[in-house]
């Protein structure tokens, strides 16, 4: 079990024994008070409620494992079916010990829940989605810092098949699938120079375009939102790396069909997202994933494509947020605060390594100096095979950030 789930479960362990404790301890008490503080309550109603607290445990629980703490209308009806449930079968099952059949008790179980199990049930819920979701969002987050913390990338060898990979806007051109193997080696080892962990999504030799892992989600943190291709080729590739980014512990969404969105077209720049619309990504896609990001504080900046096959063909970010750009590929440049304009068509593309470290391809010598002119320290990697099928040095490979 990973450190991620290991806090989950955690998390939920430690929300549910709060609910579960609260219910009972609400309960012995109102029927305290209801008795003119007579102690002796205490152990008849503690043993009347146990059996329905220890259930309430494990039911909340279970809901705290699925994520139903996450929202507070998810809490509620985790309140309420954990509380009511529990009620009714812990009650049933203290009446079937103390001898009464169970057809004589469905009736009088039922009535329990506006008598005796009321206050038990009230205090569970309340609970639930006052407090569970507090204490599990507590331990979620630490959660999050530290898969933030680790600096994982998602990267994926080239399939045995990769000279079959798509190609739409420049000539096919013949690929060395043994060179573009070493080459991919180099560029993970210098992910992993840079301070990256890669975490190798299972190679999908049926699969020719899987290397390009970039295209098949986007990170915001800790929440992975898996893309929905917009070639079809490219379908199969999403589900090995949704397992992937489960097991890493990620908070995992989608875009769902008839939105289509590929990774390649999504560039953040700080709390901005521009999500280029053109041949693989459509407006649908853009909605849905407008939709996931506006309650977590980013605005998504819908911007044309047409001259290239990504949004990050043509542009990316610099770690200053300065959007680099080669001019004849890019549909308007005026989209961006800052644009630098490149004198090469890969010199655009840029994985950012750390605050003062770059990685780019080698075929753009001239903008690797340009770059390192800036005050960046650049390492240049070669790439050659991957570029032959319009991928670049972002296409290979997805950061956890
Ligand atoms: C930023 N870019 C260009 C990418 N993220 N992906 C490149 C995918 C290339 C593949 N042959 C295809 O056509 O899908």
């Amino acid at each position: 079990m990973t450190s991620f789930r290991l806090r989950t479960l955690t998390a939920s362990v430690v929300a549910a024994a709060a609910v579960a404790l609260i219910a009972i301890v609400v309960a012995d008490l109102a029927y305290f008070v209801a008795n003119q503080q007579n102690p002796q309550v205490f152990p008849v109603y503690s043993e009347y409620f146990l059996n329905a607290t220890l259930l309430l445990f494990v039911f909340t629980a279970v809901f705290g494992l699925v994520g139903a703490f996450r929202r507070w209308y998810t809490a509620l009806i985790a309140g309420v079916v954990s509380a009511v449930v529990a009620a009714l079968v812990g009650t049933g099952l203290s009446a079937l010990v103390a001898g009464i059949a169970f057809g004589d008790m469905i009736a009088p179980l039922l009535a329990t829940l506006m008598g005796n199990n009321l206050i038990f049930v009230l205090a569970a819920v309340l609970a639930s989605v006052l407090l569970a979701p507090r204490i599990h969002s507590r331990i979620a987050i630490t959660e999050q810092q530290e898969v933030l913390r680790k600096k994982y990338v998602l990267v994926r060898r080239p399939a045995a098949t990769l000279d079959e990979g798509i190609v739409t806007h420049i000539e096919r051109e013949n690929i060395d699938v043994d060179l573009a193997e070493e080459q991919w080696e180099t560029y993970v080892a210098a992910l992993t120079g840079g301070g990256w962990e890669p975490i190798e999504v299972p190679v999908a030799d049926d699969l020719p375009d899987s290397v390009f892992v970039e295209d098949s989600v986007v990170m915001f943190g800790a929440l992975a939102v898996l893309a929905s291709p917009g070639a079809e080729s490219r379908e199969g590739e999403i589900a090995s790396v949704e397992e992937s980014v489960r097991a890493l512990g990620l908070e995992v969404t989608r875009i769902e069909k008839p939105g289509t969105l590929d990774g390649g077209d999504v560039l953040k720049v700080g709390m901005t997202v521009f999500v280029g619309k053109g041949g693989r990504t459509n407006a649908e896609g853009i909605r849905q994933l407008r939709k996931i990001l506006a309650p977590r504080g980013y605005s998504v900046v819908a911007v044309p494509v047409t001259k290239a096959l990504h949004l990050k063909s043509t542009v990316t970010a610099l770690p200053d947020g300065t959007v680099i750009g080669y001019r004849p590929l890019v549909d308007d440049p005026f989209v961006y605060d800052r644009f630098l304009e490149m004198p090469e068509p890969s010199g655009a593309h840029v994985v950012v390594l750390s605050d003062d470290t770059v990685l780019v391809s080698a075929s753009a010598p001239e903008s690797v100096r340009l770059i390192e002119g800036l005050g960046y320290r650049v390492i240049a990697v070669d790439i050659s095979e991957f570029e032959k099928l319009e991928g670049c040095v972002t296409c290979l490979s997805v950061r956890v950030r």
